[in-house]
């Protein structure tokens, strides 16, 4: 699916030139190659200043219709942002020398920062994107210390000086600030009218050290991104780290000691180009008869089979840290699904997959996701590329449990267990400890909003580690959240009372010991299977009666009276009366049968959703 829009893109979008005959890749040592990528906060302008590195330098023409090339996923298009990183090699000439520069496009959404780190283990420089005029956002932090940390050149590329707006000014003393990055260093440019971005050309070249990757050495590549081609099976992308390796040759995965022969390989200009073999230093495809994603692991090393190597460090898998099970509309539709679900996460290894069944919903599956907007776009993918219709259960974190029950560590094989399903949650009598995953949030916003922000964070049981002015106007602010806290709608609440400004994201904090309790919803006296949920004791009945509200809001009148309740074991925390009016509409959305109710599907993640009062 996703090679077929490329390749229509490539029909429509390449620049007439012959690249074959303009480029011998054998002829481009190490030291005239630049591996890089651009990060920067969500809606800076990442895509559209690959797009325009990839005008200038001839990987596409300039027409209105090649705008975000590097965002091909229809979610991509249709959201405005990035979740799966693109890759593309671009030729400059710089001092009468031709350089090979490889950009590797990365998301900016806080859920897909693993595809950050993954993108910046291929390079060796970044371009950190910096808007003219909202200035550095949390994921502009977070993403600099991604790169910090990894030792990577870091040009601070200040974007959209062309606004009326633009403070460049301002940007430059917070990048001097909080980076201590000398100001003379920033890159003012317009992303759009192309302002300056010849400079970011240069700067790439003169600033950013070439791979240290030397041709006389075995063959030896990172994978850092793979992808799934119903023809051909895995197209991983490599960076190529020593050596040469060409079609026809025997490598082997070092994760799994698995022998494949090389069938295909070339550059990414950003769609495939063929070159039969690739060098020390390069950035590639490469296609070698792997038939899943999970025979091509990210951070895998590959090498020739007759010169083994040691295998480079690869990095931390991705950890999901929401889940949520998913289950067919019509249990006849299960085949289907299976089959849908199969196919993205074919594409998509960071979701993980377990068969799961319910009495009330049948046979499903619980997934594991990044986050919640990594769930959204999986469910808005199944729909949209698979027509499939499917009911997702409320989205959970993975809580732990420490067991006190002999006969349950037997049968757990440890005394600690994590909770995914919260269905499957044990009872406080087998269990010493409960404990929950923490996470560490940084938010940057105008010091007009401190006020509120600071009692929507005590809300949602956060405890602040620091706050900073990293300028006369801005303060960042630090802290300590229960994950369980942010992950559904803290940041639209954010958002929406710091009208706009507040940006905020988050890192993985360990756990610890919460007070926890399961807490049910019913319909006329049934457990809606969708809706239980696991709570923090002291937020029970308030989230309890919060639920309630909202699930009465979202179900349409019924001619019959129906009880809306929430409950703690046989404990009824609050109960809802609603007087019911009209014959439910025959609606046009799908809806589920609980008891003798009908639920809009969509009311699910509605109920989840809290408004701040
Ligand atoms: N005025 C102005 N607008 C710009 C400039 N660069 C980008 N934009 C606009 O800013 C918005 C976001 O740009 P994108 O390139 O999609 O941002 P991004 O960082 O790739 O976003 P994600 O992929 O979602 O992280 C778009 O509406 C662009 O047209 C610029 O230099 N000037």
């Amino acid at each position: 699916m996703k090679c077929c829009r490329a390749a229509l893109l490539y029909k429509s979008c390449f620049f007439p030139f012959s690249f074959k005959d303009a480029v011998d890749l054998s002829k481009f040592p190490a030291d005239r190659i630049r591996n890089f990528c651009i990060i920067a906060h969500i809606d800076h302008g990442k895509s559209t200043l690959a797009d325009r590195l990839l005008e200038m330098t001839g990987a596409i023409a300039k027409t209105e219709k090649n705008k975000q090339v590097l965002d091909k996923l229809q979610v991509e298009r249709e959201r405005g942002i990035t979740v799966k990183a693109q890759t593309a090699s671009l030729f400059y000439n710089h001092e009468g020398q031709q350089y090979l520069l490889n950009l590797i496009d990365t998301p900016g959404h806080v859920d897909f920062s693993y595809e950050v780190s993954r993108s910046i283990s291929a390079c060796q420089g970044v371009l950190l994107i910096v808007d003219a005029n909202q200035g550095i956002q949390a994921q502009t932090v977070a993403n600099f210390y991604l790169a910090f940390e990894a030792q990577l050149a870091i040009i601070p590329v200040i974007n959209k000086i062309d606004l009326k707006n633009a403070d460049p000014e301002r940007v430059e003393s917070q990048i001097e600030k909080v980076f201590d990055i000398p100001r003379e260093e920033c890159i003012r440019i317009s992303a759009k009218l192309g302002t300056n971005v010849e400079n970011v050309l240069q700067a790439v070249v003169d600033r950013i050290p070439p791979p240290e990757a030397s041709i006389d050495d075995p063959f030896k590549a990172l994978v850092f991104d793979s992808n799934f081609d119903h023809y051909r099976g895995v197209v991983a992308n490599i960076a190529v780290f020593g050596g040469r390796v060409k079609k026809g040759d025997r490598i082997v995965s070092a994760y799994l000691g698995k022998t494949y022969e090389v069938n295909e390989l070339g550059l990414l200009r950003p769609d495939e180009h063929s070159t039969g073999k690739l060098f020390a230093g390069q950035v590639g495809y490469i296609v070698a008869g792997m038939k899943d994603v999970k025979e091509a692991q990210i951070g895998d090393t590959l090498y020739l089979q007759e010169q083994p190597v040691e295998a480079l460090p690869g990095f931390k898998p991705a950890k999901a840290m929401v889940f949520a099970g998913m289950y067919p509309m019509d249990q006849s539709e299960y085949q289907g699904l299976r089959s849908a679900i199969e196919k993205l996460t074919l594409n998509d290894s960071s979701v993980t997959v377990q068969r799961d069944s319910s009495l009330a919903l049948g046979a499903g599956w619980r997934l594991g996701f990044l986050g919640l907007l990594h769930m959204e776009v999986f469910n808005q993918r199944l729909e949209q590329e698979y027509n499939a219709s499917v009911i997702v259960t409320a989205p959970t974190v993975p809580y732990k449990a420490v067991l006190s029950s002999a006969k349950l560590i037997k049968e757990h094989g440890s005394k600690e267990i994590t909770i995914v399903n919260p269905a499957q949650f044990p009872d406080r009598t087998v269990v010493s400890e409960y404990l929950e995953p923490m996470v560490l949030g940084t938010i940057l916003a105008p010091d007009s909003y401190t006020g509120k922000i600071m009692s929507l964070c005590l809300n949602r049981r956060a405890v602040q580690k620091n706050m900073l002015y990293i300028d006369d106007q801005r303060v960042m602010m630090k802290y300590l959240f229960p994950l369980n806290e942010v992950v559904v709608d803290f940041y639209d609440l954010l958002k929406s009372l710091s009208s706009g400004y507040a940006s905020f994201d988050y890192e993985n904090a360990g756990y610890q010991a919460a007070d926890l309790i399961k807490m049910d919803i019913l319909l006329n006296g049934r457990p809606v299977e969708e809706l239980i949920t696991i709570v923090h004791r002291d937020r029970a009945y308030s989230s309890g009666k919060a639920m309630c509200e909202r699930l009465k809001d979202s179900i349409p009148r019924q001619m019959f009276e129906i009880a809306v309740q929430a409950a703690i074991g046989m404990n009824y925390i609050y109960i809802y009366i609603m007087k019911l009016l009209k014959k439910q509409a025959e609606g046009k959305k799908k809806m589920r049968l609980i008891g003798s109710v009908e639920v809009p599907k969509d009311a699910f993640i509605n109920v989840l959703k809290r408004k701040q009062k």
